[in-house]
């Protein structure tokens, strides 16, 4: 696969101008950015308006899931604004991600990329059974990835480390989006199932989602730098 714009750097900031200021540094030929929940929320519409205005393509990462009606609305919203991808929980299930596609079709004919979320990269074995899934967390990706690509979705959100047994079972074309990425040297948070940029490329993400090692880095740039140089030692 080609390797440009493999990085999606996310922007999780609190304000419009933070997001901004970051994706100055930031090469739209060489990346893709993220807009999420937290900064969505505190900027809205205008901050997705000022990423396009930059040249940025934009996945709106606000991982709908509602009844089929809300959440497919909501997609048209989104993709109303001109994003490039949007998301939604695969748990919402097959109406409702058919709702969604279906949705996708009548505004663009489904030129934004619609995938879905399967098991959140923060959650391992222990936060299933919480739920009352006795699975470990790759049994449900690959169950909600089979649902995903049967409902005509474009791919699924999971983590790297599920990549390669999830390419056994979905199509060549089929996009894994993996967050969860951290770089050797880098903090690990929050995250649970995680891979290196290096190994997530091997293994055949299609795109590498990446927020703190980036922009919580001393020098965002030269991190951003790192992990590309890392991304082309792995092809
Ligand atoms: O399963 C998921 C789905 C989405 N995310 C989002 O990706 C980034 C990761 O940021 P880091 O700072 O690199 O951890 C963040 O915006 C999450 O909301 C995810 O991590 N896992």
């Amino acid at each position: 696969m080609n390797d440009t714009k493999r990085v999606i750097v996310a922007l999780d900031y609190p304000d419009q101008i933070s997001a901004l200021k970051m994706a100055d540094q930031l090469d739209p030929e060489k990346c893709r950015v993220k807009v999420g929940k937290e900064l969505f929320t505190r900027a809205g519409p205008a901050v997705v308006e000022a990423l396009h205005g930059k040249g940025f393509e934009v996945f709106l990462d606000l991982k709908f899931h509602d009844i089929p009606n809300t959440t497919a609305k909501a997609v048209r919203a989104a993709a109303e604004m001109g994003v490039w991808m949007v998301n939604v929980h695969a748990s919402g299930g097959r109406r409702m991600m058919e709702a969604a596609r279906n949705e996708l079709e009548q505004v663009n004919g489904a030129q934004t990329l619609l995938i879905a979320v399967t098991v959140l990269t923060s959650m391992e074995r222990q936060d299933l059974a919480d739920l009352g899934l006795d699975i470990e967390p790759l049994e449900q990706v690959k169950r909600l990835a089979r649902l995903t690509e049967s409902s005509g979705l474009d791919g699924v959100v999971c983590s790297a480390q599920e990549v390669k047994p999830l390419r056994q079972i979905v199509s060549p074309g089929f996009q894994l989006v993996t967050p969860g990425i951290r770089p050797a040297d880098a903090e690990v948070g929050d995250q649970k199932r995680i891979m290196t940029p290096g190994e997530a490329i091997i293994a055949g993400s299609t795109h590498l989602v990446i927020g703190r090692p980036i922009t919580r880095a001393e020098v965002p740039v030269e991190a951003l730098h790192r992990i590309e140089q890392e991304i082309l030692a792995a092809r």
